[in-house]
């Protein structure tokens, strides 16, 4: 045993090397009038130390491993939601959703007249006239003049923007917040960005360590892992899907700063008994008569180029109006009876 002692000893030397091994602290008196023969602070330190990591990684880890998922989703009622029948899902109609799309991509699209020549080129007429429009409001006219930050732009079209940043709960890493403006209930705050895989598509290797893997109703998944493997794949995929100086979709959530501001879905945080959820998921298929110029501001690409149908989205809507300040907190389970 005291040689165990002595070699993790070493060991925390190794990788504590201000730790004072020979100090003689009331500590090492103590372990002496207990007949230790060596100072056992520091091998409790390393110990306390990998016993905090890992814990840290076990809270991270355990809303995917699907056994302490089944013991511990009725402890947590407040994390489950329950809908009747996978038809009753969704709380605003496809039209709002896609109507809200809409709305932000054009005036992304507008934002951005100087590097869209190419595309606005063949475009119908009556599409290029609408563009290039003259604005009626001061704010709009500001725009035509300057290139504006997409949050801006956000903020402009819905009367708030979101941000990501560290979240209010511990060891939950990154969260997303409503940086300006309120979300009035039932609206549009985010895409959940990523790869669409069909339920038969291969997705073992993307999935290793990955938490961003989201699973629709229909069973199909969305990767919105903006790293390794699945960002290798989402890039590739969305160069094939290229219609001349058309993009079918959006690589830029992929970075720091997406042209599409909504596209951060993936980081809103699960609720807890603490914290209630604000918004839920809600799916969204992309239907044919979506404006081809705008798809560029679609955060989500099919992994099959051929498949016939339609794309796969994800928004998250408001369950209640959400202030400024607040975290986004979503339901990672719900329960279809
Ligand atoms: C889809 S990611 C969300 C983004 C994540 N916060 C990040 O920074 O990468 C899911 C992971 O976030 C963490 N997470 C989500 N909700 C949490 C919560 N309520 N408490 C602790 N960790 C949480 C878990 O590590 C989970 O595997």
């Amino acid at each position: 045993m005291l040689s165990f002692v002595y070699d993790l000893q070493n060991i925390t030397r190794m990788y504590h090397p201000q730790v004072p091994l020979d100090v003689d602290s009331v500590f090492w008196q103590d372990c002496k009038r207990l007949g230790c023969k060596e100072n056992v602070l520091p091998l409790l330190q390393v110990m306390t130390n990998h016993l905090k990591a890992l814990r840290e990684k076990w809270n991270s880890y355990k809303y995917r491993f699907v056994p302490w998922i089944a013991v511990n989703l009725r402890k947590n009622e407040r994390t489950l939601r329950r809908v009747k029948d996978s038809s009753q899902d969704k709380l605003v109609p496809d039209e709002e959703v896609a109507a809200s799309l809409l709305t932000l991509f054009r005036d992304l699209f507008k934002n951005d007249l100087r590097r869209q020549r190419a595309v606005l080129h063949l475009l119908p007429d009556s599409s290029r006239t609408a563009y290039q429009s003259p604005h009626s409001n001061a704010d709009s006219l500001k725009r035509s003049n300057r290139h504006f930050d997409p949050c801006e732009v956000m903020l402009d079209s819905f009367g708030f923007c979101i941000e990501r940043k560290s979240s209010s709960l511990q060891s939950a890493g990154t969260g997303v917040f409503v940086a300006m403006g309120m979300v009035p209930k039932g609206t549009t705050v985010a895409m959940y960005p990523g790869t669409v895989y069909q339920r038969y598509e291969p997705v073992f290797f993307q999935s290793i360590c990955n938490p961003f893997l989201f699973r629709c109703i229909d069973g199909i998944l969305i990767d919105g892992n903006d790293k390794g493997l699945s960002k290798i794949v989402h890039r590739s995929c969305s160069g094939r899907d290229r219609l001349g100086p058309f993009r079918l979709n959006d690589i830029t959530w992929l970075t720091a700063n997406p042209e599409n501001p909504l596209a951060v879905g993936q980081y809103v945080n699960n609720c807890s008994n603490e914290k209630a959820p604000n918004v839920c998921y809600q799916e969204f298929d992309v239907q044919d008569k979506f404006p081809l110029e705008l798809r560029q501001y679609l955060p989500n690409v099919n992994y099959q180029h051929d498949t016939h149908l339609p794309l796969r989205c994800v928004v998250l809507v408001a369950l209640r109006d959400i202030h400024s300040g607040e975290e986004l907190f979503s339901n990672y389970y719900t329960i279809v009876h």
